[in-house]
């Protein structure tokens, strides 16, 4: 018996075994995993040394938690064939975006819980939102463990599951946006592209970072960078005028809106 199976190997399956395994929460031989494509599952178990399938009914007939790390679109026909097998004693963790657990729940008979991540989990550093169904108290501390050793983990309504999709669960590629036009920018003016990306890399970072670990409110932060009549309140004006904040509050919006989409 596996302590963890994981269905799906994409960005997010390897995300989840390799924080998992690197975290070493849990141990590589404790986990199975399965994919309906043979490379990818011989990828996971070359990298981290956990044991492969072809096979999904194998992963859930011998693992007592069971990620579910495929497409929306997917769902259905993942689970179908093998639904029987997904006993009442059994967790299952479902990372995809926009299926409710009421929905999971109408297929399997097992306890579902469902996380959004992102995915610099892959390094330990995810933000995972949770959802709980009724679970028993250790089990959900077993959870909570499990997925703190993939990142921030923040307990939120099932509600607010489309929103924290658009939040964090995309959030990563808008940050990556914005890096690639500091690193633009610095190019721009001079700097090598070495340069400009270590400088803007560690910018993102130490302002992250700063923010955390201050626990002050953002606009405090930046105030505290801006120089009367300096050049920070010049780019801020210029940013304001383009509408950088605006923008990204729409983009929240339309991943949220195109989450709920996905659940109907
Ligand atoms: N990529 C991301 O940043 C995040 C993704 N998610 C969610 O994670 C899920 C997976 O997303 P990605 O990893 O990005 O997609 P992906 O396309 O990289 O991975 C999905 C994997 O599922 C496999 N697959 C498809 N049908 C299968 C089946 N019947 N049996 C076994 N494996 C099967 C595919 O071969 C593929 O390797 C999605 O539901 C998405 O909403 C959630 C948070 C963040
Ligand atoms: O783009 C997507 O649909 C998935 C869900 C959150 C991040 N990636």
């Amino acid at each position: 018996m596996f302590k963890i199976g994981v269905i799906g190997c994409g960005n997010m399956g390897e995300a989840i075994i390799r924080g998992l395994t690197k975290s070493k929460t849990v141990k590589s031989t404790d986990i199975i995993v399965s994919d309906i494509d043979p490379d990818k599952v011989e990828l996971m178990v070359e990298k981290y040394n956990v044991a492969g399938t072809s096979s999904n009914r194998r992963v859930v007939e011998n693992s007592e938690i069971i990620f579910l790390a495929v497409k929306p679109k997917d769902f259905l026909k993942t689970v179908e064939p093998i639904k029987d097998f997904f006993t009442e004693e059994k967790v299952v963790i479902s990372v995809i975006a926009g299926i409710s657990i009421q929905k999971i729940k109408e297929v399997i008979k097992s306890i579902v819980i469902r996380v959004m991540p992102n995915t610099p989990a892959l390094i330990g550093e995810g933000a995972i939102a949770v959802s709980f169904e009724d679970i028993d108290p250790i089990k959900r501390e077993e959870i909570f463990h499990l997925l703190k050793s993939l990142g921030s983990v923040v307990e939120v309504d099932e509600s607010l599951m489309d929103t924290v999709t658009g939040l964090s669960g995309s959030g990563p590629a808008y940050v990556f946006m914005f890096i690639e036009g500091l690193i633009q920018g610095g190019i721009k003016g001079g700097l090598s592209y070495k340069q400009a990306s270590e400088l803007a890399v560690q910018t993102v970072l130490g302002a992250a970072k700063l923010v955390k670990e201050t626990g002050e409110h953002p606009s405090v932060l930046r105030d505290k960078v801006s120089s009367p009549a300096g050049t920070t309140i010049y780019a801020l004006h210029k940013l304001e005028e383009k509408g950088l904040k605006d923008a990204v509050i729409s983009a929240v919006e339309e991943a949220t809106k195109r989450s709920k989409k996905l659940s109907q």
